[in-house]
């Protein structure tokens, strides 16, 4: 089965658990794109919903199939968010930001009271860490953060010619040997001018993951279906 068909049944499964009178969170990348889709046509048939984006074009993707976007500065709480990944395994930690959104992306996530991860087979690890790590940077302080992100062990890209939502500049990190995640998070947080971080170790609790057409759902309290 084609990848996007894995995405279309992980991401259409996700969207099942949204009810009426639902604040959804939307992810960004092709994956929540689906979920956008399939939010769109539940709308259609009636669901009322509002929506908070993680980007400019997931907002521009759910206004276009009739979503009413809300401000998110305006919201402290949600109720679900539905998003994609780059990395996720059996304990829920994840990896994303290939997207470049994922500063947005982790802060609607925080704020909601449950966050789904959509992904196709591809994305399932054993555990985390092939993936780049994607950090969002103060482009003020571009080269200490980007000489910060080395001494760590990364070997760091600039991603040339984006610039985030948000105005600044990612650094992708390639960690040959992936170092402790929480140690990791922690240590990049701690970083001046690094303002975000595509290590998602707290956020996620529940993930559809769908390959050759058969979804399977993980819980972060261990139970599967
Ligand atoms: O984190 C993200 C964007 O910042 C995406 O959710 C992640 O990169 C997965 O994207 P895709 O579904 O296109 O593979």
């Amino acid at each position: 089965m084609a990848k996007d068909d894995d995405k279309r049944l992980a991401a259409g499964a996700a969207v099942a658990e949204v009810a009426d009178g639902m604040l959804v969170g939307l992810g960004t990348g092709s994956t929540a794109a689906f979920a956008i889709a399939a939010l769109g046509r539940r709308i259609a048939e009636g669901l009322r919903v509002e929506a908070v984006a993680t980007s400019e074009a997931t907002a521009a993707a759910a206004r276009a199939v009739g979503v009413v976007v809300r401000d998110f500065s305006t919201i402290a709480t949600l109720d679900l968010t539905i998003d994609g990944a780059d990395e996720i395994d059996s304990r829920l930690f994840a990896i994303k930001g290939a997207g470049g959104a994922m500063l947005r992306e982790k802060a609607v996530a925080a704020a909601s009271r449950r966050m789904v991860v959509i992904a196709d087979g591809s994305k399932r690890v054993a555990a985390i860490g092939a993936a780049k790590v994607p950090v969002e940077v103060l482009p003020f302080a571009s080269a200490s953060v980007v000489a910060a992100l080395e001494r760590l062990g990364a070997a760091v890209a600039v991603r040339a010619g984006y610039v985030t939502d948000n105005g600044n500049i990612i650094a992708d990190c390639h960690f040959p040997a992936m170092p402790d995640p929480r140690a990791l998070a922690a240590r990049i947080a701690a970083i001046p001018g690094a303002l975000g971080h595509g290590l998602f170790l707290d956020e996620v609790d529940a993930a559809y993951i769908a390959a050759d057409g058969n979804v399977t759902r993980l819980e972060r309290d261990g139970s599967s279906g």
